[in-house]
């Protein structure tokens, strides 16, 4: 072999060291990365054709030097990945997860990640690495350390807007910054704000009755799971825009198809934040145009609010932009576009689901029903929520719902560079850890018995027998601590109303045809739960004493 040709072997593959070795300290850019990749392959390219050989010569070689190159750096990568010198190497896992963030970024597209994980933990035990840097923890007793408590975990770079403009609460990685910015937040969900978005929820709860009758008159069965997203969509409008909002998805529909954008975007994010590289590079194309899209129509509707006559009365918006620091417009417009999202798409799919799971369960319907006849009247066919927070069955149908009914994955955090210990094992400093929330809310230790069953007696007194077990801290719905929901208490509101109203004044049944085993296996979540068939019932009016 001559000395070239050996040269053409051995420096792509030491330059491939080179990048594992680099890439292994320093966290670049994936467009950067492939900026230079592509950049070098072009310069390469015309240096050899340059050499007189002739493109096709200069192509193939070309294409050796930039496979070699690869190869290599791959194979350092897996091999110091699957190699004891790894800080996570003495906790269990599948090899593909091991090995590279693309068989988790796979698990997330298909859906399943939140049972699948679930799975892991019982093959693995309590800790299994689901990626070359990421840790589950499926411990209770984790819990604390790594969301609730004062000294918690940040979040890592997987909490990335992609490059939008501006920055939101959601978004932000840095404690100090996050911490000014939910201070911010704050006075948009106290005890005098609660009572005025209730006045909008019962506004929209009546326009909810009469789009369920209106759409089952008109279809013969009613699409649940589509009335309640539009109900959600309608009345975060109202939250977080006030009067000026023009989201009327009950009475027009979705023609810009914003529920369906929302959801591909935040499954976008949450798919690309396991591989925050390979975010960087489809940012740059049309995959995240849904981003795009709702980043639109958030600027719009903010522009409306900015020249309504309304504004400043009771909304979200007024609260972020009174702030004593004032926001930029772009940060504005990523927190409403965010609380939008956060607000209609979460609650959307447990009410769907807890729905789903009261009309599967006719004895429970009809012992909320009951319940509920104690508080709406003729006279008063809109119970307001100081009254339905009273009531004992309905708040255990609501906590089966929320547990049930959000099958989230673990939210990621990252370890400090110093480490931590949890339940006994050290940590080293850099992981990216997660208690799977899924796992934990149908966990045998938590739940017991039936803890996958829809049981909402578990909730009250004496539970579900003398040995039962129903550990109220073990639901991760709202996440705990820093980091946790602000909008927790609008939350449980929006459900106690909404579920009330629809409990009390319709019969439902499951419409004929309707295959319940196919509708709850059709159920993906990506952060964002997606219910891959829609929820058709037949309804019936009831009359109210
Ligand atoms: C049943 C409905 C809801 C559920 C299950 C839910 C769940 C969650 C969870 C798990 C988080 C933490 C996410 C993370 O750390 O990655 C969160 C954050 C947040 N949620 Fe909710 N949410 C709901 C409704 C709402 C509503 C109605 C609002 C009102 C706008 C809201 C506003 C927020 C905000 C502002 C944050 C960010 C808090 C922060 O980073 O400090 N959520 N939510």
């Amino acid at each position: 072999m001559s000395s070239d040709a050996a040269k053409m072997i051995l420096a792509p593959c030491l330059l491939g060291g080179i990048t594992w070795r680099f890439l292994n300290y320093k966290t670049i850019r994936g467009d950067f990365c492939l900026l230079v990749v592509a950049s070098s392959v072009i310069v390469v390219f015309a240096a050899l054709s340059s050499c007189g050989g002739g493109y096709e010569t200069a192509f193939s070689d070309t294409a050796s030097i930039l496979f070699r190159y690869l190869f290599s750096a791959a194979t350092f990568t897996i091999v110091y990945r699957l190699s004891p010198r790894h800080p996570l190497s003495q906790f269990p896992g599948p090899f593909l997860n091991r090995i590279s963030s693309l068989r988790m970024v796979a698990t997330i597209y298909y859906g399943k990640r939140y049972s699948d994980i679930e799975r892991l933990h019982e093959a693995y035990g309590p800790f299994v690495r689901i990626g070359p840097n990421s840790l589950s923890v499926n411990l209770h007793d984790a819990v604390n350390k790594v969301y609730a408590a004062a000294n918690s975990l940040d979040k890592g770079p997987a909490y990335r807007a992609g490059h939008l403009p501006g920055n939101g609460i959601f978004f932000m990685q840095n404690r100090k910054d996050h911490d000014q910015r939910r201070r911010i937040w704050a006075p948009a969900f106290t005890t005098s704000t609660l009572p005025i978005y209730e006045v909008y929820a019962l506004e929209r709860c009546v326009e909810l009755i009469a789009c369920v009758s209106r759409r089952a008159k008109a279809r013969g069965v009613c699409n649940l799971s589509e009335v309640i997203a539009h109900w959600t969509y309608d009345l975060m409008g109202d939250v977080v825009f006030g009067r000026s909002s023009d989201l009327n998805l009950m009475k027009n529909g979705d023609p810009r198809r914003l529920i369906s954008s929302g959801q591909l975007a935040t499954a976008c994010f949450d798919i690309l934040g396991e591989a925050p590289w390979l975010f960087d590079i489809c940012w740059h194309l049309p995959i995240v145009d849904a981003i795009r899209a709702l980043q639109t129509a958030a600027q719009e509707m903010m522009s409306k609010w900015l020249v309504s006559s309304t504004r400043g009365e009771s909304d979200i918006l007024s609260h972020l932009a009174s702030a004593s620091a004032p926001l930029s417009r772009d940060d504005l417009a990523l927190e409403s576009l965010f609380a939008i999202q956060a607000g209609s798409d979460t609650s959307s799919s447990i009410i769907s689901l807890l729905m789903f799971y009261l009309i599967r369960h006719q004895g429970v319907y009809r012992r909320l029903q009951s319940e509920l006849d104690t508080c709406f009247t003729k006279e008063n066919v809109n119970a307001r929520d100081s009254v339905l927070r009273e009531l004992p069955y309905l708040n255990a149908v609501i906590e089966e719902g929320l547990r049930l009914g959000a099958p989230l994955p673990g939210l990621r955090r990252v370890v400090p560079a110093h480490g931590i210990t949890l339940s006994g094992t050290f940590i080293p400093g850099g992981t990216t850890v997660s208690v799977p929330a899924w796992a934990q809310n149908v966990s045998e230790e938590n739940f017991f018995p039936d803890p996958k069953e829809f049981k909402p007696e578990r909730w009250l007194e004496g539970g579900l027998g003398p040995d039962s077990r129903c550990r109220r801290s073990a639901v991760m719905s709202f996440s705990f601590g820093t980091f946790s929901c602000l909008g927790k208490a609008l939350a449980y509101q929006q459900l106690r109303l909404i579920v009330a109203h629809l409990v009390v004044h319709y019969d439902m049944k499951f419409a004929s045809g309707f295959n319940e085993g196919l509708f709850i296996g059709g159920v993906s979540n990506m952060l964002t739960t997606i219910l891959g068939r829609p929820l058709l019932v037949s309804v019936s009016s009831r009359q109210i004493m």
